[in-house]
């Protein structure tokens, strides 16, 4: 078989066992969106806009969420997928035992120490969220909390910079739109 025909049957097994795990999950917005548009959004960003097509990034984007927000184990992740890329969601997951200020505080300063692959999903992860904080304001956030969540993006992605400028320009442009800059 065709590299590329095993690569798009790693990618829909990934996808498959992601849906599966978000099944029951929402997301925040008023519409209730199924909760596995955001990890496919994010692997679409990384080959899309990105222009990534490493597996082990695309599978790690699609399953990002899956140990931080649902019952999956890191474990579970090795057995299927394999080191490699249960590696990488351990990286990107928040540790969900510290209070929500020490997981943020975690990620603005853990950030730059994360290697380029994590990085990149990262990347792709902010600029989905803040488009769609953009799109749509989730259920029950004040105007201050979505300017909070931009503000703490922004010193995320300070972490993350000089590894993909299509995605760095991107989120530039939305920094931008709430006075956040660089210089
Ligand atoms: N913008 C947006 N975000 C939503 C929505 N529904 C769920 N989320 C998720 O909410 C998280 C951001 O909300 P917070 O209040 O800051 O974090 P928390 O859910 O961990 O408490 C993101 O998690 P995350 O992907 O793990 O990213 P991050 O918190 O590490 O940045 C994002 O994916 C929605 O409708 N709009
Ligand atoms: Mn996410």
């Amino acid at each position: 078989m065709a590299s590329g025909e095993a690569s798009i049957s790693e990618i829909i097994r990934c996808t498959n066992f992601a849906a599966i795990k978000h099944k029951n999950q929402r997301r925040k917005d008023p519409e209730s969106t199924p909760y596995i548009n955001h990890p496919i959004g994010v692997a679409y960003i990384l080959t899309n806009e990105g222009k990534i097509t490493d597996l082990s990034v695309i599978q790690a984007a699609l399953l990002h969420d899956t140990v931080e927000d649902t019952e999956t184990t890191l474990d579970e992740i090795k057995e299927e997928f394999g080191d490699e890329v249960a590696g990488l969601v351990d990286e990107v997951s928040d540790d969900k035992s510290l209070s929500k200020i020490e997981r943020k505080n975690l990620q603005i300063k853990n950030a730059p120490h994360k290697s380029l692959k994590a990085k990149l999903v990262k990347l792709a992860d902010k600029l989905y969220n803040l488009r769609d904080l953009k799109r749509a304001t989730p259920e029950g956030w004040s105007e201050e909390r979505v300017q909070e969540y931009f503000v703490f993006a922004f010193k995320v992605v300070a972490g993350l910079r000089g590894i993909n400028d299509a995605m760095e320009k991107e989120l530039d442009k939305l920094f931008k739109e709430k006075g956040l800059s660089d210089s």
